[in-house]
């Protein structure tokens, strides 16, 4: 594409200056200039440090700092359920929080991406009155379709009651909706929330613990430079500082470094999620209608499948994706090509023609499971939500355990915050009951039984092998089978 003559040049991310005798993928024919001299890719702090750049000498570096109780990260369902709950408890008990959270969209709930077809528990849990409150849950399900595809058909397959995919009792809803939604509720119970601040750093205290986050800096030049108009950004320094980032979170990744938090779980391993949002001709509108399938364009080693999801949300819309598991042998498949391909199957296609695409996005997801989850808790801080890894893999669904274990680690730390006993050995607290208590809840049950369907795809049946496994095994015994399996060729990015 570029000019780089090595065998997949349009996979060849050194394509950019290329130069005789270089290239990485094919030593036979011409190099890539970038392993001659690494090409300054980022100019970001971290690895071109400003105390040695000329250009920063004499710039004010002085952060103002607010002190909270407690400093959330990331304004998803389980940040803000985390949130929510102690401002929740700081009123029962007449006492006084200080919640704050960052996060880095520019508005609550416009980062979220989603199916999305939400079980309501937890929404329950936190909010009896949901309905009096007007949460947008509008669609409940009403309809469950599972199919196989073939290329040019589509086997159906029953959904029997207790398998993963029956959808019955769950609504369809656009999350970000859902999201923004508990925004809401989070600022009329008192959190202060920050939207548009990425956490850009962790801080800890000199005893090791976390001291809070410091916000992204502002006003800097593309090559690295200070603009005139450069602002440090803010530190907010807590007692427990909640990281709520989702999916593979980039201060998440510091932590486990630091506490050395997967020590003794496998490492994780992540798909891909492709989802559109689509008007289509009202005619072909089912509110409530769930349809899921496995099978073509993917081959069976090729974990993955797609949803179709008909909202009732005043006009005809439907929610579809497409779920790719990053462990695919072909390094040549294109999880986002596949997704086309699938909108053209006979029996997905009628549905969108004369539809308009008016949304799209991607976003990953953790697929390790129950196996794959660190330590959750460490001193200064804790995860919550799909940052540790807490999604539902053969469900696809994660807002109901997100939500979930930000309540339950509220509750762990709000008992600490008014406990006057307390003697911590650390400045930052220590909140080990919320791992303690998430393994007793309804949360780690879940994750607990459906931890053999996903490694159960990797026999020579594939993706069959799974839906096997999970009508024999899931159903017969509901995850008391007395093993556990791994992943195999487990794959780590780090
Ligand atoms: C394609 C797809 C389909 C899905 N379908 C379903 C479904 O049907 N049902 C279901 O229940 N679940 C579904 N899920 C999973 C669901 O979206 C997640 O489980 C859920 O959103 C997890 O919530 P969370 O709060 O942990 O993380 P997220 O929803 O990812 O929220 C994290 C938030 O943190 C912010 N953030 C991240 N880093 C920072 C930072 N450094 N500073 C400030 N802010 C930060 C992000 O902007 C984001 O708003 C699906 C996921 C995908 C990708």
């Amino acid at each position: 594409t570029y000019g780089c003559r090595c065998y997949q040049p349009y996979r060849c991310f050194h394509a950019l200056k290329l130069i005789k005798k270089d290239c990485l993928l094919s030593p036979r024919v011409s190099r890539c200039a970038s392993t001659a001299a690494v090409p300054r890719i980022t100019t970001h702090y971290t690895i071109h440090p400003r105390d040695k750049d000329k250009r920063w000498e004499g710039v004010n570096m002085e952060r103002f700092a607010e002190e909270a109780d407690v400093v959330i990260v990331g304004a998803g369902p389980a940040g803000l359920s985390a949130a929510i709950r102690l401002k929740q408890l700081a009123a029962e008990h007449n006492r006084e929080v200080r919640v704050c959270l960052v996060e880095k969209a520019s508005q609550i709930g416009a980062h979220t991406l989603s199916g999305a077809c939400v079980e309501p528990r937890s929404l329950e849990e936190l909010f009896p009155d949901w309905k009096e409150r007007g949460a947008p849950l509008h669609t409940p399900v009403t309809e469950d379709k599972f199919g196989i595809l073939t290329e040019t058909s589509r086997i159906p397959v029953p959904i029997l009651p207790g398998l993963p995919m029956v959808n019955h009792g769950n609504y369809i809803v656009r999350l970000g909706h859902l999201v923004s939604w508990l925004g809401e509720q989070a600022e009329a119970l008192g959190v202060e929330i920050y939207p548009g601040y990425a956490a850009a750093e962790v801080l800890f205290h000199e005893d090791g613990s976390v001291k809070g986050i410091a916000t992204n800096d502002v006003g800097i030049q593309k090559d690295g430079a200070p603009k005139a108009t450069f602002e440090r950004g803010l530190e907010l320094h807590a007692k427990v500082t909640v990281f709520a980032e989702g999916c593979h979170g980039h201060l998440a990744k510091q932590l486990y470094k630091k506490y050395n938090l997967r020590e003794n779980c496998q490492p994780q391993s992540y798909g891909i999620g492709l989802k559109e949002l689509w008007t289509i001709d009202e005619k072909k509108w089912k509110p409530g209608r769930v349809e899921h399938t496995v099978g073509w364009p993917l081959d069976r080693h090729t974990y993955g499948g797609s949803f179709l999801y008909h909202l009732n949300e005043r006009e005809p819309l439907v929610a579809l994706g497409f779920v790719v598991g990053l462990d695919y042998q072909n390094p040549y498949l294109n999880p986002f090509r596949e997704f086309q391909r699938w909108k053209h199957h006979p029996s997905v296609q009628p549905t969108l023609e004369g539809g308009k695409r008016i949304a799209y996005g991607a976003r990953a997801l953790n697929e390790g499971g129950i196996q794959s989850i660190p330590k959750l808790t460490f001193p200064g801080g804790l995860l919550i939500g799909c940052s540790p890894g807490l999604l539902n893999v053969p469900k696809i669904k994660g807002t109901h355990t997100a939500m979930k274990s930000g309540m339950v680690a509220s509750e762990a730390i709000f008992s600490q915050l008014i406990n006057e006993n307390l003697q911590s050995k650390t400045i930052g607290l220590d909140v080990q009951e919320y791992e303690e208590n998430l393994k007793k809840s309804w949360v780690w049950k879940e994750l607990y039984a459906v931890r053999n369907i996903r490694p159960s795809c990797h026999t020579v049946l594939g993706v069959y092998g799974g839906m096997i496994y999970t009508g024999i095994f899931y159903w017969l015994l509901r995850g008391m089978e007395p093993w556990t399996l791994k992943h195999p060729g487990n794959f780590i990015i780090s």
